[in-house]
């Protein structure tokens, strides 16, 4: 970095202002193009926002050195060739922020002089709503039906997602009679947490990188040349705005919203109207302190006027509207120091180094630990091999940046190695479990023939910390959630010989009761419990006997699987019986139980062996036959759509296809409450085939397999 690009904006010279100017146009656009094009952003928010805050100061105080690319009159960036594009009818623009409650109150004030609304007209209603982490997107209905979807693009031209949008629930393709000729709706396409998390799981199981945000997952999934991707990815649609409508349905903000969302549009249920600065004020730091509530990623809150005839005569600035802004929540970056760098051990024995902080607050939150994820991210390499942090490592005693993103687990994002102690050591990282002392090993990743990021103690379950850590997570509470039996009791009962009344493996908490009894120390009689919290714990672990299988098999804590693999798996496969008897087979992969696995939509190589590997240790399987002598797993039963013919059937398309698309035939009998699987097996219901179907066509014939054509197809499901 330049100089000038740390002078202060009053202490710059003309001539560096305009060198500054040129810098941040360059840079912006930089980032822009990361951002908004390759979704896949190389710094954090606040940063980019201090880059564009500072050329809107070097604007204010040189306004004739102003560019004619300044970043302060564009809007995103230009769409992406390989999508159609679409021209919208009505930019889409940006929003201006605040950043404080001045900044709201002048926000309030700009407005009330320029529509000369003096206090003598009465209260000036303005909504507030929370900004989406997302991406926007248009959706334009002609006569009700469903036509384009675009994406913001530079604001002018956005890229055409149509096929992709049709993919998400939340998008109505047709709208209620009697609604105008054409409406634009416009809205926020997002991810929830909860799906982002498991998007990422199966990524990674996949083999593939996961997303850095739910942000940047939303609008990666939804800009995909194929929309079969798309629809695989659970994504979610808010409409908050709209462009082009032959008339309007209401005459204010809110009105608008309601009227959307009896066309059968989603629409956020935080938004408020406000008469006041301090009303607005207050419903942000409502809705800032739900932010970790909500399910999905929002960074601020928007305000807007909420009279249309008064947003119409406010109108626009170069890349925002007069009349709304949006007052962004405050960065969530601290600097604080490192105190100790310590290895945990987790229940797949991954040794992840974690920095002990001297406690900061970042963004309201007082946050004392960050992790430090593998031995790599300490020395300053990333996933790839590449430098992150400029290649700085991590060390006791060092200054730090800290950031929270939403409820992501707060990471170090910089060194300040101007303030390292002079004796700071590079950190070193154990070779040997720190707990159990066996030896920990990088494993080689077979695919890529790279060592694996994670190292990972050998002992298994006669480590200690692997074995509690993975009775914690058979408690958790998205697995047997046990009341009363959390960390803290499973580290009481671990202590314990299993002789005495302890918890060494899951099977031991459904003994507990009956081994109790002949024990000679009573649990009621231990330190901390007593008669009634000894009882409660029983009847808590007998309310646990039956269980569904999905949460069964989610709780055996393999590899690779976590809550989403586990749902996969247990819709398959329906029975734990069935389910079992697959892995056994499969792990001869030659086997048709290993090609079903693999034909699970969603379940990829890596999670399939894993699997199966866990299974095949024998370990494994005692813990499991132990387990099963005293809970049920609960069969699961396909997702039944009403009525459908096909509902729970595996279903195979094959040949072309003529009316309809591939992807649309997918669509469509999932909707029906079907898989759909890519290739055929034993576990196919039936095949759809069209002219030229081939080896497909032959394997069914083999299976047994019921084949139907394309019009049978719309003969059976009735559309
Ligand atoms: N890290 C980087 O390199 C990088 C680069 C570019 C942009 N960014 C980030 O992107 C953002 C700027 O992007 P922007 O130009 O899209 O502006 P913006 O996100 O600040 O505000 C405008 C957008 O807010 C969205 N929005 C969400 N909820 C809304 C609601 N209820 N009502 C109206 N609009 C709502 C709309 O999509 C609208 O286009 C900033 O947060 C910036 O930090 C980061
Ligand atoms: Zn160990």
């Amino acid at each position: 970095m330049s100089e000038t690009a740390s002078l202060p904006v009053e202490k710059l010279t003309k001539d560096q202002a305009r060198a500054e100017l040129e810098r941040l146009a360059k840079e912006i656009a930089h980032h822009d193009a990361l951002y908004y094009r390759e979704d896949d952003p190389e710094i954090p928010d606040a940063d980019y926002d201090a880059l564009r805050q500072r050329n809107a100061a070097i604007e204010q105080a040189f306004p004739d050195l102003v560019r004619a690319d300044s970043p302060s009159v564009h809007v995103g960036a230009a769409p992406q060739e390989a999508f159609g594009k679409v021209t919208h009818s009505i930019a889409m623009l940006s929003l201006d922020n605040a950043f404080s409650d001045e900044d709201v109150a002048d926000f309030v004030a700009r407005v009330r002089r320029f529509l000369r609304y003096d206090p003598l007209h009465g209260a000036l209603a303005v909504t507030a709503e929370p900004k989406i982490d997302g991406l926007s997107l248009a959706l334009r209905y002609e006569n009700g039906k469903l036509v384009t979807a675009a994406t913001r693009g530079d604001g002018t031209t956005g890229e055409n997602v149509t096929r992709n949008a049709e993919t998400i629930d939340d998008i109505p393709r047709t709208l209620p009679k009697g609604v105008p000729d054409v409406v634009e709706i416009r809205g926020e396409v997002y991810m929830a947490h909860a799906d982002f998390a498991a998007l990422n799981e199966r990524m990674v199981g996949n083999g593939g990188k996961p997303f850095a945000n739910p942000r940047n997952a939303a609008a990666g999934s939804l800009r995909q040349l194929n929309p079969e991707i798309t629809a695989s990815r659970p994504l979610r649609y808010f409409a908050y705005a709209w462009g082009e409508m032959t008339s309007l349905p209401a005459d204010t903000q809110m009105g608008m919203i309601e009227a959307f969302e009896g066309w059968g549009f989603v629409t956020n249920p935080l938004m408020k109207r406000c008469e006041s600065v301090e009303e607005l004020i207050n419903v942000y730091h409502e809705i800032e302190e739900n932010r970790a509530t909500l399910g999905y990623d929002i960074d601020g809150v928007v305000y807007k006027v909420d009279r249309l005839d008064l947003q119409e005569r406010l109108g626009y600035v170069s890349r925002s509207p007069r009349w709304a802004i949006a007052h962004k929540f405050p960065a969530e970056k601290a600097f604080t120091i490192v105190r100790e760098i310590e290895i945990q051990v987790g229940r797949t024995g991954a040794l992840t180094p974690v920095a002990k902080l001297e406690p900061v607050t970042v963004g309201g939150v007082v946050v004392s630990n960050a992790t430090l994820h593998n031995e790599d991210y300490v020395r300053g390499i990333g996933q790839d091999g590449e430098p992150i942090r400029g290649g700085k490592d991590i060390r006791k005693g060092d200054t730090v940046q800290i950031q929270r993103a939403g409820d992501v687990i707060p990471q170090v994002i910089d060194v300040d190695l101007t303030k390292r102690p002079a004796d700071a050591t590079p950190f070193e990282f154990p070779t040997v479990c720190p707990v159990c002392g066996s030896h920990a090993v990088r494993e080689e990743n077979p695919k890529t023939g790279r060592l694996d990021a994670i190292r990972r103690c050998t002992g298994g379950l006669t480590c200690a910390a692997q074995a509690k850590e993975k009775l914690k997570h058979f408690v958790s509470r998205n697995a047997f959630d046990i009341e009363g039996l959390g960390d803290k009791q499973v580290e009481f009962f671990y202590e314990i010989p299993v002789e005495e009344g302890g918890i060494h493996q899951p099977a031991d908490i459904f003994t507990l009761q009956r081994r109790d009894a002949g024990s000679l120390v009573k649990l009621k009689n231990r330190d901390g419990w007593g008669e009634t919290s000894a009882k409660n714990l029983f009847a808590a672990i007998d309310a646990r006997r039956e269980i569904d299988l999905n949460r069964f098999i989610y709780a055996l804590g393999i590899r690779h699987v976590g809550e989403g693999n586990a749902k996969l798996l247990a819709r398959a496969y329906g029975s734990w019986a069935a389910f079992a008897e697959g892995m056994r087979e499969a792990v001869d992969h030659a086997s048709g139980a290993w090609t079903d696995l693999n034909n699970i939509d969603g379940v990829g190589e890596i999670v399939a062996e894993a699997v199966v590997q866990f299974f095949a240790e024998e370990h494994n399987r005692q813990a499991v036959e132990a387990l099963l002598a005293e809970v049920t797993p609960i069969d699961m039963e396909a997702p039944l759509a009403k009525g459908s013919p096909v509902a729970g059937k595996t279903v195979v398309f094959t040949g072309s296809l003529e009316r309809l698309s591939r992807d649309e035939a997918k669509a469509m009998a999932e909707r029906l409450g079907a898989k759909v699987a890519g290739s055929v097996s034993k576990k196919t219901d039936l095949v759809v085939a069209g002219p030229g179907a081939g080896s497909k066509l032959k394997k069914a014939e083999e299976h047994g397999v019921e084949v139907i054509s394309e019009d049978g197809w719309f003969e059976l499901v009735g559309e």
